[in-house]
């Protein structure tokens, strides 16, 4: 691997948990402070990050295995073009989803968690710090629909996204620092930013 200055922080959860909301807070308070950063998503808006969108839209099934397949190419692709080159240039990369959420989503469907996690560790590295997002999956259904104002895509099933809830809460790794998501924004985000501020050594 080469070498890395800059420091990835990924946002995890379940969807609606507010993820893209903190993501958008920090990069703000990190911009007020002439802090390099830079703020990215997976699945990607390339090409196979393309594909797995247009899937879920089309309710399309693929074989699980196919699935996994496609969201470790996407990852491929943007730890290649964009999170490595980010990192070796010095910069703050945050993003919205990586690993954690394959070894939890794809995990959720019957693969294994831990199997995924090291195919990852093949290419990916590992963020500085997971920020994990941890709230009821009744909770985070009832934010996404108001907000779509239509019904969960078959990516939000409740019973779905209740086993890829219990695979984020079962996982343990040294980077995972969980917060309380049923908060309001503004106390998220001290937290949030009291983390990033430590890792980043502000304070
Ligand atoms: N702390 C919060 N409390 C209540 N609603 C929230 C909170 N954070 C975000 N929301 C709202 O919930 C919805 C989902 O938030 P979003 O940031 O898009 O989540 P995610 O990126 O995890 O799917 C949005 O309508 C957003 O405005
Ligand atoms: C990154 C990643 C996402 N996903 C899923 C989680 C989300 O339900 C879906 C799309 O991600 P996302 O763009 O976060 O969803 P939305 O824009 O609807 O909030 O992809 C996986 O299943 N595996 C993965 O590795």
């Amino acid at each position: 691997m080469e070498k890395r200055s800059g420091r990835l922080i990924v946002f995890e959860g379940i969807d609606g948990t507010g993820k893209s909301t903190q993501i958008q807070l920090l990069h703000h308070s990190l911009q007020q402070r002439n802090i390099p950063s830079v703020t990215t998503r997976e699945p990607t808006d390339g090409h196979f990050g393309q594909r797995i969108r247009a899937l879920y839209r089309n309710r399309q099934t693929v074989s699980r295995e196919e699935e996994l397949s496609l969201f470790l190419a996407d990852r491929n692709d943007h730890v290649t073009t964009l999170i490595g080159p980010a990192l070796n240039a010095g910069q703050v990369v945050l993003c919205d989803r990586y690993f954690l959420s394959t070894a939890a989503y794809q995990g959720a469907l019957g693969l294994d968690p831990q199997a995924i996690i090291e195919a990852n560790n093949r290419f990916a590295p590992d963020p500085d710090l997971a920020l994990l997002f941890e709230l009821e999956v009744a909770e985070a259904i009832r934010r996404i629909t108001e907000k779509r104002g239509e019904h969960p895509n078959d990516f939000e099933q409740f019973a779905y996204l209740q086993k890829v809830d219990t695979v984020f809460r079962q996982m343990r790794l040294p980077y995972i620092r969980r917060l309380d998501a049923s908060r309001a924004p503004d106390h998220i985000h001290r937290d949030v930013r009291s983390l990033v501020d430590e890792l980043l050594g502000l304070r």
